[in-house]
């Protein structure tokens, strides 16, 4: 089901403007999100939180995974300018997918009320999985209007003014992560993101050439990033979503390679150089460039899992030619100091992750992983030259590019 088009709320009038809006993104989309953010995601600006912002996607060779956000920003905005009647009036100052993990909560606020934020008129918050599902907290409460409080529900969305007529709060997150993407918007054109990304889009990009295959390789920020802290312990962000879906990291043993030799090396530093996938029976037969790409593959297998194993059935009855793991001796499990209870308390779904695993499965998996990272680098690379002319991120249809970018005509 492709996102459906909802019809836009009347104009805000009242003392608190606030619309939520059902099932505005569809389930496709708020999977793949889920698997851009399980993906990339690093530690967050507050305690037990993991977030993915659109300049740290393409700072980490990810550009083409912006791509699943334009027509989300492109109809959010449409949405909040036809509410609150300011057609062409605003700017998206932010964009990011946020994980609050358990204990993550915040108190009454607006979203305009530090001196570095006056900037924000609107904020549109999607909710990618569901309460009582995935995760139990984190209810949105609003202090005065209707409606008074948001049971997240996966597709829908909640935009409002930042300013104090919308004073909220999130209640405690006490079990599983729940997920969302938010967007602030402004009418302040400095403040505009679109500008800074290209930027940085264009730095990052247009370095590869179209012929380059492997552009699409995701190359790990510092390994700070991915620590997350909880209460006085932690855990490495990439190898915890790994473990949590049964995986393993492994890597080389290589007599003749000594630089990858686990005894020399901290642990952590081994993720930024090549990696094997293992479970119990066995290694996958593949080198992964570092850890992020192995994550990567990772959430992409879990994301179409469900499609892979019914796919499978269908063709062959349930009992296909199974394909085998390589024993490789030239690895080993990587000796990371995991807190395997941690990792479950914080990312163990609310929801019990049940995969019916084959490693047939997760071999196509790879195939189409590459597939769709090639198909996403292809067609950034030809939009790029688009948004850059333009200063924006937009559709690119087959419309000439000043024509599609109306609003900077305005
Ligand atoms: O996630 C929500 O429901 C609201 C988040 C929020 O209030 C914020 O990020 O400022
Ligand atoms: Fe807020």
């Amino acid at each position: 089901m492709a996102d459906t088009a909802v019809s836009p709320p009347p104009a805000a009038a009242g003392e608190h403007p606030r619309f939520h809006l059902r099932g505005f993104l569809s389930p496709e989309t708020c999977k793949e999100l889920e698997f851009v953010h399980r993906s990339c995601g690093t530690a967050g600006y507050r305690p037990s939180v993991v977030s993915t912002s659109l300049p740290h996607l393409a700072a980490t060779g990810c550009g083409h995974l912006l791509l699943p956000f334009v027509p989300v920003r492109e109809r959010l905005r449409d949405a909040v300018e036809s509410a609150f009647s300011c057609h062409f009036d605003l700017f998206i100052e932010f964009t990011g997918l946020i994980s609050w993990c358990k204990g993550a909560s915040i108190g009454w606020h607006s979203d305009d009320n530090k001196p570095y934020l006056r900037q924000r008129a609107f904020t549109a918050v999607c909710y990618l999985n569901d309460h009582g599902i995935d995760y139990k907290g984190g209810i949105l409460q609003f202090q005065d209007g209707d409606p008074s409080c948001v049971t997240p529900v996966a597709g829908d969305v909640i935009i409002y003014t930042a300013d104090d007529r919308n004073i909220h709060c999130v209640d405690e997150v006490t079990e599983g992560e729940r997920l969302t993407l938010t967007l602030w918007f402004t009418r302040d054109s400095a403040y505009d993101e679109d500008p800074k990304l290209l930027s940085f889009l264009s730095q990052t990009s247009f370095n590869n050439q179209p012929f380059d295959q492997k552009s699409y390789i995701p190359l790990p920020a510092s390994d700070i990033m991915y620590w997350f802290a909880y209460e006085h312990s932690g855990f490495d962000i990439r190898c915890a979503r790994v473990h949590i879906l049964g995986f393993c990291l492994h890597v080389s043993t290589d007599e003749d390679n000594k630089s990858v030799a686990p005894a020399e090396d901290d642990p952590i530093e081994l993720l930024g150089k090549p990696v094997w996938l293992g479970r119990e029976d066995g290694v996958f037969d593949k080198v992964f460039a570092n850890g992020l790409h192995a994550l990567q593959v990772v959430q992409f297998y879990y994301w179409k899992a469900p499609e892979l194993a019914a796919k499978r059935k269908q063709t062959s009855g349930g009992s296909g030619t199974a394909c085998r793991p390589v024993i490789q001796s030239r690895t080993t499990k990587l000796p990371l100091l995991c807190n395997h209870g941690l990792e479950q308390t914080i990312f163990g779904s609310h929801k019990n992750i049940e995969i019916d695993f084959e490693w047939k499965d997760f071999e196509l998996a790879v195939s189409m992983w590459e597939n769709y990272s090639e198909e996403l680098q292809r067609k950034l690379l030809t939009f790029l030259p688009y948004w850059v002319s333009s200063e924006a991120i937009f559709i690119v249809n087959s419309i000439p590019p000043q024509v599609s970018n109306e609003r900077n005509k305005c």
